[in-house]
């Protein structure tokens, strides 16, 4: 069905702002300048940077015969790419459409294939082309390729993705029952690929039994997400907004009753990614700003919170689970420094994957086992040479060994330590350590880095771990720095918050202490004292705490003032609507019988608002099976998800301009009709593909106008309301209800006192036109919905859509 996606691209503006467009400025001759000059603030981008240079050079990233080829593929512009939906009910004609229209008309005279399908992503569902995303721009020949680009895009059929982003989720091996959580989601491109592989061969008007929680700590980027994945109209996601570092536990209370109905006590997962914040020195060749900016300290700066999130990503974890962690970043500390550390700080209970025998086709280099840590200028081979520096932002975990050095009392000035000057000189007293670097043991050649010349794509790193059991218990500190945070965490208690799991949680995750394994062991229930190592490592990052409503705090002046809205701040979230179980019985009544929904169809304790006061409703989201068990838990463990968007907008309270007076007030909205209308037996009405083809050119038809008797009589048996109108693909006699499959096209529409009119934005139309010129063309040649009624219809007699069609393009974060 179609129907998939609304959009505007208002929300992504200052996102692509910022890190897109960015060639334009390239002095790279390798792109036609389009930039004016003349504007005095034009800055060329210089496509080199020596630090950069003589870091990666002495990391040995590429052997030294490569360097020239390494360098010359980060130069040029990254070719754009993108995947086709494989939940989307045109991906097959869209994959023929790309095999059979644009390779051929995008082929390059004596040259390359224009585009071609990644011969490592499944089922050619992954394209990439030979054009930068300026080219598709500016250059003309390619503007209709362009033009399908975006518009597929934005309706949700295809996503543009660089090439090797779609690769941490294929090593992720999800399943259609997989609970699944991305930790750091925005803007969602890796989540959409989660939510393809759970929703992959679902059966019409059936859900799959997993769920994706996508998250992300940046209010703006979250909306980016929810943006992109509201493309997808799937009632089995979940976007929350917390630190990844300190996501909540969501555990209910041993011994509650609700233990054994709802099956879960504790929100695990079986698949994690965690795709972490990094210097992205891996997108220089779509954001060549970064030659410019990159200095060591990028990478160093985020490696403990990149160790963080990770280990939190393992806590959240099943046994028996997988973990991916990546990164768009070429340095060794972002990477092998921080799957080093998660071994050693797990110890037998997570692995490594060798997943050398997955996707054969793709090109991908082992992880390194040995690498130097540079700071300010100054290359240092061990943290001992950190400690003689006095460079206390220089972490064991950031070396080969992650061995601390603790004595740096008298041995200083005795033995300053080796080291690279900025100058590349070596300043080497005598210490092996610099020349000399550490090497792992570990297994760390089962890390993939995937660098640009291997297979013309950006840089990225991933690693994949399987979590055998429970992580070794982290624990309380008995020391100043656990006292610190034991005070505040009393503090909490005192604001009247229940002193939940989670803040424990957090602070152990933190601390990421080695104690023994003990069996079922709760993490609270054990302190034992840490090494100061350790704290060391806790407090390379401090974290902001959670931002939880205390219900006794006094209410600013604002707050009244903001009486209206007092409902819809009653969730403990500040600025988040709640989320509410819709059980209006006389309202979901009324649905059921106006649209027929069957009883054999999961209804009533699936609908959900995010508006506390039900008189006011304005939209009712749908959320599975394994969503309603999630927001249950929630509920039960005090509320620990910030969620900010959920489930599958299903139903929007509707008026109309004509003053039609309908029994359901209720429309079914684009996005839930393709999972509503399998279970629907009422207020269905079959098309020939001529009235189809003319409602969607025309928007709006008065009944006289409609072409075929069966359909004008079955309209006229319709409610006044809402309704969806289903194409009469052979417009052969159809059963009613008909029979709803994977190929049924159908539209939302309205039931005025004269007319019908269309229910879908001005994209869906567009697209749905598009895509059935194409299939009835290929197949009868001359097709009826190709026929030329449509210019019998006067187009003075089609009038605007005279109902009010509400459909909100923008960002929507579940807001009433
Ligand atoms: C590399 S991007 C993720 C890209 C995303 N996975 C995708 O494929 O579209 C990293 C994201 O991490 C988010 N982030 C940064 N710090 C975070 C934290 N402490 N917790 C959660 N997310 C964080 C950033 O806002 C950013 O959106």
């Amino acid at each position: 069905m179609g129907g998939r996606g609304r959009s505007r691209r208002t929300q992504r503006k200052h996102f692509r702002d910022g890190r897109e467009n960015v060639w334009k400025n390239n002095d790279n001759k390798s792109e036609p300048q389009q930039q004016n000059k003349e504007s005095s603030n034009w800055q060329p981008f210089v496509a080199e940077n020596a630090a950069f240079n003589e870091y990666y050079k002495e990391q040995g990233i590429v052997r030294p015969e490569e360097w020239d080829a390494f360098m010359e593929c980060l130069r040029n512009p990254l070719p754009s790419a993108f995947r086709i939906n494989s939940s989307s009910q045109f991906s097959m004609d869209l994959k023929s459409q790309l095999q059979d229209e644009f390779t051929k008309s995008l082929q390059i005279a004596g040259e390359a294939e224009g585009i071609k399908s990644l011969p490592w992503y499944p089922d050619n569902f992954a394209w990439q082309s030979s054009f930068s995303r300026m080219q598709l721009r500016k250059n003309k020949s390619l503007e209709r390729f362009h033009e399908f680009l975006k518009q597929e895009n934005e309706i949700g059929n295809i996503t543009r993705q660089e090439a090797v982003s779609m690769v941490p989720p294929l090593f992720l091996d999800v399943h259609r029952d997989h609970f699944v959580i991305d930790l750091c989601a925005a803007p969602g491109s890796k989540t959409f690929q989660l939510l393809e592989m759970i929703h992959q061969a679902s059966e019409v008007g059936s859900l799959p039994s997993g769920m994706v929680v996508a998250n992300d700590v940046d209010v703006q980027r979250c909306n980016l997400l929810i943006h992109q994945t509201k493309r997808m109209c799937t009632a089995n996601l979940v976007v929350t907004n917390h630190e990844a570092q300190h996501f909540p536990s969501c555990h209910m209370k041993k011994n509650h009753e609700n233990v054994s109905e709802l099956g879960m006590t504790q929100l695990l997962f079986d698949r994690v990614l965690c795709d972490v914040p990094c210097s992205g020195d891996g997108t220089l060749r779509k954001a060549p700003d970064i030659w410019r900016k990159w200095s060591v300290g990028m990478a160093n700066g985020v490696h403990c919170l990149q160790l963080q999130i990770a280990m939190r990503g393992l806590a959240l974890l099943r046994s028996g689970g997988r973990m991916v962690y990546s990164t768009c970043s070429m340095n060794p500390v972002e990477n092998e420094a921080v799957v080093s550390e998660i071994l050693r700080r797990c110890g037998g209970s997570v692995e490594l994957v060798d997943v050398s025998t997955e996707l054969p086709q793709l090109i991908r280099r082992p992880g390194l086992k040995s690498w130097k840590v540079r700071d300010k200028g100054v290359w240092l081979a061990s943290h001992k040479d950190a400690c003689k520096h006095g460079r206390s932002g220089i972490v064991p975990s950031m070396f080969p060994s992650g061995q601390a050095h603790l004595d740096t009392s008298d041995d200083t000035n005795e033995n300053p330590g080796a080291e690279i000057n900025e100058d590349g000189n070596s300043n080497n007293n005598g210490d092996v350590d610099v020349l000399v670097p550490q090497v792992s043991s570990l297994p760390l050649e089962r890390c993939m880095r995937f660098v640009p010349h291997d297979q013309n794509t950006g840089a990225f790193f991933v690693a994949v771990f399987h979590k055998i059991s429970q992580l070794p218990v982290l624990q309380t500190k008995s020391n100043k720095h656990s006292r610190e945070r034991d005070s505040d965490s009393d503090e909490k208690v005192k604001q009247g918050e229940d002193k939940d799991v989670n803040e424990t949680d957090v602070s152990n995750a933190d601390a990421g202490v080695l104690v023994k394994q003990g069996e079922d062991k709760d993490v609270n229930e054990e302190a034992i004292p840490v090494k100061e190592s350790d704290e060391e490592l806790l407090d390379c990052n401090p974290s902001k705490k959670l931002r939880v409503e205390s219900p006794n705090k006094p209410k600013s002046r604002a707050e009244k003032a903001n009486d209206k809205r007092k409902l819809q701040i009653q969730g403990k979230w500040f600025g988040v609507d709640p989320v509410v179980f819709f059980k209006d019985d006389a309202i979901l009544t009324g649905i059921k019988e106006f649209y027929g929904i069957k009883e054999s169809f999961p209804f009533n304790h699936h609908l959900i608002t995010r508006n506390s006061d039900t008189n006011h409703v304005k939209r009712i989201y749908y959320i599975s099976e394994s969503v309603k068990n999630v927001v249950e838990l929630n509920f039960l463990a005090g509320e620990q998800l910030k969620i900010t968007s959920i489930g599958l907008k299903m139903f929007e309270r509707q008026t109309s301009r004509e003053g039609v007076s309908t029994a359901c007030v209720f429309r079914i909205s684009s996005e839930g009709l393709p999972l509503l209308l399998p279970h629907m037996t009422k207020q269905i009405a079959c098309a020939s593909p001529a009235d189809f083809k003319h409602l969607l050119q025309y928007k709006s038809i008065k009944f006289p106008d409609l072409v075929d008797d069966g359909f004008r009589e079955k309209v006229s048996t319709l409610s006044l309301g809402c309704c969806v109108v289903v194409l009469n693909k052979d417009n052969e006699g159809s059963s009613d209800p008909p029979v709803v499959d994977r190929s049924t096209i159908a539209i939302g529409c309205w039931k005025g006192r004269s007319s019908l009119s269309v229910m879908v934005t001005a994209i869906d139309c567009q697209e749905m036109l598009e895509r059935l010129l194409v299939r009835f063309e290929t197949k009868s040649g001359s097709s009826d919905i190709n026929c030329e009624e449509a210019a019998n219809v006067d187009d003075a007699q089609v009038k605007e859509v005279s109902e009010t069609v509400t459909t909100s393009d923008d960002v929507e974060v579940n807001k009433e």
